[in-house]
């Protein structure tokens, strides 16, 4: 069913997902998967496809939904978009883990690698800055260097009590009233839940233009509501673009057949491969645009699928470390690690057919053939001879690669990428039988750091914590 205009152009801008590498034709039957074991799971894909589909119509994925977000609340960003760029030389994000990771990942991917040292008419919009840390070195770092008078603040936190946020938006807040004054609540922007937590409470009073995380949507998939889609708008970003390439997606992930569904499909091979002792999940994009999208993964991978659990009357630890790494910086640090260490990871490579930019290796040096012989090419060409020599490497070392191929690095081919790996997880999350939308194992070192810091409610979790045992001197040298 074609559901959208310049199909072919879209066609032409259509991910692929490459899995020769994955497979036993490739690699043989001790590491390498076949059609076959793939079909042996066709009870278990059945069955996770049927419970995404139920939990797509009845609310348990409302993160499916954000790529047809109503045009009326897309309006409503576009035209605050538009008035933060006009009005403010700084845009500042508070936030940390999923509400800073996609916004991160986005204005790296789609907008000049360097854009907040370009000159302000070529920006066409403020710098922008995101604070996903307390490190107080970091954060009195960036007030040094901005104008409280020209900077809006976007704080981001779908709970709306996340320590690290709100302890950044505290400091924030006061350092803007002694700075502009009574005119400070222009200065601030919330992106919260429309209930729950503190910041909604704050907002309403202080009166600051607010944005919804919608209720059913997690933080590490709400790249595509207005946590990221305001920030993306106020760097010039296409969001409706974005949002178009992710629709394009994730009609494209309907389909129950493994071999007609990328998302399925990575997530089939995982799940082959996690059965196999394959714990390690490599992201190595060959592309800077694209670095920062192997740490939205990352905790994408590693809070849907590390999960603790019990069956029939056994513990089981469930997941698979996400490990980043950057082509072909990498290549000199870890490839040695992929192709002669132990067999237990897979590696997925981002690569790019087309880069946006292209620099020519000038023809010198022709008396010295070990060097004479790049000239004539271009960088683009090397770096993508660097990502076959790796995947061909890893071949040959016999381990379980695969690629996903992004014509061009635009916002259509960067929505889909995010619908595709959200739905990859979701999925593998189906097929494992877990629960891939909650993370409690975060929920203790969060309740800890409450105690340690006096919360109210946390006393008994005070006192676990005191007692504790006492660090023993002779093990610190
Ligand atoms: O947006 P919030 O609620 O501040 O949460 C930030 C992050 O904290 C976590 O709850 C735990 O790290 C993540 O799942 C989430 O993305």
């Amino acid at each position: 069913m074609v559901r959208y205009q310049d199909f072919d152009w879209r066609e032409q801008m259509k991910i692929k997902v490459d899995f020769n590498h994955m497979m036993s034709d490739f690699l043989g039957s001790r590491e390498g998967f076949s059609p076959e074991d793939m079909q042996g799971l066709a009870d278990r894909v059945g069955q996770a496809h049927g419970s995404m589909a139920e939990k797509k119509n009845n609310g348990g994925m409302d993160w499916r939904r954000l790529p047809f977000t109503p045009g009326h609340i897309l309006e409503e960003i576009l035209k605050v978009a538009q008035n933060l760029r006009k009005e403010f030389e700084t845009f500042v994000l508070l936030g940390i883990g999923g509400s800073a990771l996609g916004p991160l990942a986005v204005q790296t991917a789609l907008n000049h690698l360097h854009y907040n040292e370009l000159p302000r008419e070529k920006r066409g919009g403020p710098k922008i800055y995101i604070l996903d840390n307390v490190d107080p070195e970091r954060v009195r770092a960036l007030l040094d260097v901005i104008d409280p008078a020209t900077t809006v603040f976007n704080v981001v936190s779908k709970s709306g009590s996340t320590s690290e946020t709100m302890a950044q938006f505290m400091i924030v807040q006061q350092w803007l009233q002694e700075k502009v004054g009574n005119q400070y609540a222009r200065h601030i922007i919330a992106t919260t839940d429309r209930e729950r937590g503190n910041l909604i409470k704050i907002a309403q009073k202080e009166g600051y233009t607010t944005f919804y995380v919608p209720s059913g949507v997690g933080g590490r998939y709400s790249e595509l509501s207005p946590v990221g889609l305001l920030p993306a708008a106020v760097a010039g970003i296409d969001i409706k673009e974005m949002l178009a390439g992710a629709a394009y997606m994730d009609q494209l992930c309907e389909e129950g057949n493994v071999w007609a569904n990328p998302a399925y499909l990575l997530a089939v091979l995982q799940y082959l491969a996690m059965g196999r002792g394959k714990n390690i999940s490599v992201m190595m994009p060959y592309a800077n645009s694209l670095k920062y999208f192997a740490d939205w993964y990352a905790q994408l991978w590693a809070e849907s699928l590390g999960k603790r659990f019990n069956l029939r009357g056994e513990e089981v630890f469930m997941g698979q470390t996400p490990v980043k790494a950057l082509g072909a910086t990498d290549q000199h640090s870890q490839v040695q690690l992929y192709t002669e260490g132990p067999f237990d990871k897979v590696v997925g490579f981002l690569a790019v057919e087309e880069y946006r930019q292209e620099v020519a290796i000038p023809k010198t040096f022709e008396e010295i053939p070990g060097i004479a012989f790049l000239g004539g090419h271009t960088l683009g060409e090397l770096i993508k001879a660097e990502q076959m020599a790796t995947e061909y490497a890893l071949l040959k070392a016999q381990r379980l690669n695969y690629t996903i191929l992004l014509p061009e690095v635009n916002a259509f081919t960067v929505g889909q990428l995010i619908q595709l790996l959200e739905i990859q997880t979701a999925f593998l999350g189906e097929l494992l039988n877990i629960n891939a939308f909650d993370q409690p194992g975060v929920e203790e070192g969060k309740n800890a750091t409450y105690a340690l810091l006096g919360r109210p409610g946390y006393e008994e979790k005070r006192m676990e914590l005191e007692s504790r045992p006492a660090k023993k001197k002779e093990f610190i040298i």
